[in-house]
């Protein structure tokens, strides 16, 4: 069997592990006999080419939904704006009341068709996502130039870069004129509007949080990890990841980019970064204690703030992220995608999701990031490779034995155990005679994956349709002790986030279909396809 890595990103760790499987490396982008391809930059030709099924491709094509500024963005608010609709109409309890022509059967009747676990879970985007405005929208534009105030800060970013790149501060009115005027010279300049791709890349303003949590005197924002193992179902994963420093003390008013953007690339340019490189990187725990120490008494929070707290609302947060984009991802059987979330902390403990990021950064340049990047890759890789062999072979996916450190946040099995039919193309009763991923390899092949001794246990809390299993501690010793193991970071799934089947239809319809309800009956219709449940 042949893999195929594009990029640097995490090679050394992904050839490991790949070789380890007895496969063999190939370095020709073109081939297409490859069973996992990783590339840091997608290329239409491969997902044009990728056999369904058959090959293990990362990289969802179309994550940009999530992963860039805009992207994520338009999409947080269209969940926010369709959930708000349907909860008037379907909500009884809303102050307003339903229209008449809407009115189901009776509101009670009406509510079972919305999820509690969705009610509950449903956050405000403004509780969660810094004040935001696209440039790239001339009324949008000109609500943000009219809303200004002079002497807010705010934070100007291009869509889809990373690494802090084209990134800078808004501190006053005359740099808020720069940039209007700038962006009406782009769009009046006939060379854009000839040739749009030319134009410079759009952008947002987003309000800045001048207010941060410091660690010792640093601003610092939380990397983590959404683990999309598999489309088809959707298999959904938290994982820990790290917290980013700056190298010198946050100063507000300074003009300097490096006390306020964390990340490590812009961390580089700072020339203290050589000496303090090992304080700019934190384990969760070290944070966790941190926490418990300088801010468990002073700001009453309960112990442990950072593990517990903190880290549901991370999955909370990343959970409405997914549910936003839910319907428009592309869902083929093999693709995968680790997704970077970063998340900042303002002096009240408030969570803020900054952004999603594609391709997350998988360099080891601290002792920090040495322990926990390797877990992350492997059982990133782990966690695709056996649900995609068990869907292959039709076997039932949960418990499932690799799973150590990433959580499940949400799976879209079906009751019965097994894949549930999606908008896939793929028939999963050919996918289970065709020859599967451990049968092609010859160290699975040798090491056949142990039957669970136990039969899994139930979630306390979840749903009956999809117990969710611990995940199996023995297999954690396959790998170094990490700053996830180590502690009491916790190793059981959350409860199950999975969707009860009655709410399919109607899950599936948000943020891009109608819903109507009509007389006795309720009716899903289906802008798009075409297609009506009732
Ligand atoms: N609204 C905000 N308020 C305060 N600080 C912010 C805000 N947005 C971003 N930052 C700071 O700027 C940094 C870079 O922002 P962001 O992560 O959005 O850009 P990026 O270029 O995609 O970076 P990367 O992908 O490398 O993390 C963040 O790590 C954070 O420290
Ligand atoms: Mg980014
Ligand atoms: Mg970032």
């Amino acid at each position: 069997p042949f893999f195929y890595i594009g990029g640097a990103n995490g090679a050394g760790l992904l050839d490991v592990y790949c070789k380890s499987k007895g496969w063999q490396r190939i370095h020709d982008n073109k081939r297409e006999d490859y069973i996992l391809k990783w590339c840091e930059t997608k290329c239409r030709e491969t997902y044009y080419n990728f056999k369904e099924g058959e090959q293990l491709l990362y990289q969802i094509p179309n994550n940009k939904l999530l992963t860039t500024k805009i992207g994520l963005l338009s999409n947080l608010r269209e969940y926010e704006r369709v959930m708000n609709k349907i909860s008037k109409t379907l909500n009884p309890r809303s102050r307003q009341r339903p229209r008449l022509s809407l009115m189901p059967l009776s509101p009670s009747i009406a509510w079972l068709f919305w999820p509690g676990e969705m009610r509950e879970r449903l956050l405000k985007m403004e509780d969660f996502f810094p004040e935001s405005y696209r440039l790239d929208i001339k009324d949008e534009r000109d609500a943000f130039f009219e809303i200004y105030e002079d002497t807010q800060i705010w934070i100007c970013k291009p869509t889809s870069s990373n690494q802090g790149r084209g990134i800078f501060l808004l501190k006053n009115q005359e740099a808020v004129d720069v940039l209007q005027s700038k962006l009406q010279s782009i769009d009046e300049d006939p060379i854009y509007k000839k040739l749009p791709y030319k134009a410079p890349q759009a952008r947002i303003v987003q309000r800045y949080l001048h207010r941060p949590l410091l660690l010792e005197g640093k601003k610092f924002d939380v990397r983590s990890y959404l683990l999309i193992a598999c489309t088809v179902p959707y298999m959904l994963f938290f994982g820990h990841g790290y917290v980013r420093l700056t190298c010198i003390n946050y100063n507000l008013a300074s003009d300097d980019l490096t006390t306020h953007l964390t990340n490590q690339y812009m961390q580089k340019k700072n020339p203290l970064y050589s000496y303090v490189k090992e304080e700019t990187v934190w384990s969760m725990e070290r944070f966790n204690s941190y926490v418990n120490e300088k801010y468990r008494l002073a700001k009453g929070l309960p112990k442990d703030w950072v593990l517990m707290a903190f880290t549901k609302r991370m999955k909370d947060i990343m959970m409405q992220c997914f549910l936003a984009v839910k319907s428009k991802l592309d869902c083929k059987l093999g693709y995968f995608d680790l997704i970077g979330c970063d998340f900042l902390i303002d002096e009240d403990f408030k969570v803020w999701l900054l952004e999603m990021n594609a391709n997350p950064a998988l360099h080891m340049n601290c002792a920090v990031l040495k322990d926990i990047i390797p877990t992350v890759v492997n059982e990133t890789l782990d966690l695709a490779l056996e649900i995609f062999n068990k869907i292959q072979k039709g076997q039932k996916i949960l418990p499932l034995e690799l799973q150590c450190h990433f959580v499940m946040l949400y799976n879209g099995i079906a009751p019965d155990g097994g894949p549930r039919p999606s908008k896939s193309k793929t028939s999963l009763a050919s996918l289970r005679n065709q020859r599967s991923l451990t049968e092609s390899s010859p160290h699975i092949a040798q090491n056949p994956p142990k039957a669970m001794e136990k039969p899994p246990k139930r979630q306390p809390n979840g749903p009956s349709e999809n117990p969710l299993p611990a995940p199996s501690k023995a297999h954690c010793s396959r790998y170094p002790p990490t700053a996830w193991g180590k502690n009491s970071i916790s190793l059981q799934p959350s409860p199950s986030t999975a969707e009860p089947h009655y709410s399919l239809p109607l899950i599936r319809s948000l943020g891009e279909r109608d819903v109507c309800l009509k007389g006795r009956a309720i009716q899903v219709k289906l802008k798009y396809n075409r297609r009506c449940t009732t």
